[in-house]
């Protein structure tokens, strides 16, 4: 799967993930009505609207991207039915060819990880049949409780030759409070980075391994250090735009062969529509995903002229 990643990032010219974080304040209102008019404001309502929402995102965009990464607590917070909306996004980004990255962060103990794992991006077992539950291509993994944590997904990526993104040095303010912790004198975010950078030599693809890691924009300077730490490993940038991460400053996440990282951008993209920017150019709550189109090629074109 990291080569069709990274394929599709040199097809398409962009090394960029849309998010789609579909909080409900964010859905235009006529999708919302026609949703509440058919199952009443219910959690089912919520979710036929962040469906429908996404639908036509994904419509408006898909030929322009190479992935997407949906974050599951968007939908979570509707229950099932926040989670059937999850499962018709993936499977309709899969229509599209798209590559998935689920944004679950995940992990746990063993057996526990194991579930999560399989669940995700592997197979389940139920009698003589095995299922794909979730059908994500890569999930995004917390390695906070070690390699016991860790290992169960690195174990499924190499059956199914999917995926993991290791949260790393995260793009959150407070991310320092334990994340840059010195420990022998060298900050925790780096010693994970070479954790990274040993699980994925042992599960490389044709040029950057199946273990990639989390970094924020919003850390250009470590960045740049952690680059070097893990040379094989894509690194999947969240942070740009509404958190602040500018293209200037992401030139130092990339190798010299101008990969090795994916640039995330949710609110800058699926609430396009709300920007004056896009507003002044005929967008309406009724054109919402036109609006989308226009800032996702707007983000292609900003991150490849500060890094080429
Ligand atoms: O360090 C991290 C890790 C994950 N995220 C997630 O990325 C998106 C960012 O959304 P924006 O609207 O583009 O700010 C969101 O799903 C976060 O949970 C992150 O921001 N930072």
């Amino acid at each position: 799967m990291i080569n069709k990643l990274v394929d599709k990032i040199k097809q398409k010219d962009a090394p960029i993930v849309v998010g789609l974080d579909p909080m409900l304040d964010y859905v235009p209102n006529f999708i919302k009505e026609e949703a509440f008019n058919q199952f009443g404001e219910t959690l089912e309502g919520a979710g036929e609207a962040i469906w429908q929402y996404n639908k036509a995102i994904i419509d408006a965009t898909h030929d322009l991207i190479p992935a997407v990464k949906p974050q599951i607590a968007m939908y979570e917070q509707f229950g099932i039915e926040g989670i059937k909306a999850f499962n018709k996004t993936v499977e309709y980004c899969r229509q599209k060819d798209l590559v998935i990255i689920g944004d679950i962060k995940r992990g746990d103990i063993g057996s526990t990880s194991k579930a999560y794992a399989v669940g995700h991006i592997g197979r389940v077992q139920v009698g003589k049949n095995s299922f794909c539950p979730f059908k994500e291509d890569f999930v995004t993994v917390n390695p906070y409780l070690g390699s016991d944590g860790v290992n169960p997904f690195i174990d499924v990526c190499k059956e199914e030759k999917k995926g993991i993104f290791v949260l790393v040095k995260t793009s959150n303010p407070s991310s320092g409070e334990f994340q840059d912790r010195l420990i022998d004198n060298r900050p925790l975010y780096e010693i994970v980075g070479e954790k990274v950078n040993m699980w994925g030599s042992e599960c490389m693809g044709d040029e950057y391994s199946y273990v990639g890691a989390v970094v924020g924009a919003t850390y250009p300077k470590m960045g740049e250090t952690l680059r070097k730490i893990m040379p094989k490993a894509m690194i999947l940038v969240p942070g740009y735009g509404a958190q602040g991460g500018k293209a200037e400053d992401l030139k130092c996440f990339f190798n010299e062969d101008g990969l090795g990282a994916i640039i995330n951008s949710s609110r800058g993209i699926i609430c396009a529509y709300k920007n004056d920017k896009y507003k002044d150019k005929g967008i309406t709550e009724m054109n919402f995903a036109d609006a989308s189109r226009m800032a996702v090629i707007d983000m292609i074109e900003d991150i490849n002229s500060a890094i080429k």
